[in-house]
């Protein structure tokens, strides 16, 4: 009924939505075990400050596996998944991102990357069995550190400074490095009524050095050109997206926004 409809719209009159728009085919594609690989990554940075990942060497079966978890836990009852949160910021959220009073149609899980606090929050996520999830994400967490790594190193190698001065930024224990898991529900009577997405996770910039993004094969990552135009990147699930951070800007424009609404999409 329109009423309630509108209601329902109000309910959630913060969230915002975004058109469809055709895909964008220009992003820079870095090989990672090509040996120009640097040069590339320089160029894809001062160009786009984004770019993908392939021949990266994280394997399917981490990636499923995580992936997996990720969904078992997204469709529990909203009662157990909130036994994860409130988010502190570490933990089970919804619709509240950050500390700024941000929200979207999203619910994540946001980890650090330290041992015993992915065990510690573990507990509260996969109840069932925490130890699977635990494993599933340190596993994860390894393999992609180790790429990140790879391609901290190359950047370097391609700025001419010393090949471990972003990478150890990474490796360092006190590391703020941390991980998350984000699904975007589907909310299919508010887009009939619109015609138009939500977005999940508004127009931001990352704060870290790198962002290491992988999504299911759905659509809604944005990035931001240099013209000031959004456009939409196509998804790739065998592939990582790496986006610059603040603290790394190299020249290029690195605003990027992510708008997902499909169904069982979960990215990280
Ligand atoms: C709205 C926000 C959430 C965020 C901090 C911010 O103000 C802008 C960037 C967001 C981000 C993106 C990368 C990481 O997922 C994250 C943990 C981070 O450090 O910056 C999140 C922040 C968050 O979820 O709290
Ligand atoms: O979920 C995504 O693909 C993007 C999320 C994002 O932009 C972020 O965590 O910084």
């Amino acid at each position: 009924m329109v009423v309630q409809s509108q209601l329902v719209f109000d309910h959630f009159a913060p969230i915002k939505s975004c058109k469809h728009t055709a895909l964008f085919t220009g992003i820079p594609v870095i090989d990672l075990s090509d040996p120009e690989a640097k040069t590339h990554i320089v160029k894809a940075c001062e160009d786009f400050g984004f770019f993908k990942v392939v021949n990266h060497g994280v394997s399917d079966d981490l990636i499923g596996a995580l992936e997996a978890q990720a969904l078992k836990f997204f469709h529990l009852p909203q009662s157990e998944k909130e036994k994860a949160g409130p988010a502190d910021p570490f933990g089970y959220g919804s619709k509240r991102i950050g500390p700024n009073g941000d929200v979207g149609w999203i619910e994540y899980l946001l980890l650090n990357t330290n041992h015993e606090l992915i065990s510690e929050k573990s507990l509260f996520i996969l109840r069932e069995n925490p130890e699977i999830f635990r494993c599933a994400v340190e596993e994860y967490i390894l393999a992609v550190k180790k790429m990140a790594c790879e391609v901290l190193e190359a950047m370097a190698e391609g700025l001419g400074i010393e090949k471990h001065d972003l990478s150890r930024l990474l490796k360092d224990e006190r590391s703020d490095c941390c991980f998350r898991l984000n699904h975007y529900p589907p909310c299919p009577e508010l887009e009939a009524l619109s015609g138009r997405n939500l977005i999940g996770f508004g127009e931001h910039t990352d704060p870290q050095i790198i962002s290491v993004l992988r999504s299911n094969n759905t659509t809604g990552l944005h990035i931001c050109l240099r013209d000031g135009s959004w456009v939409p990147v196509p998804p790739d699930q065998r592939s990582f997206f790496i986006n610059v951070g603040d603290s790394l800007q190299l020249g290029g424009y690195t605003r990027q926004c992510a708008s997902k609404d499909q169904t069982g999409r979960c990215a990280q």
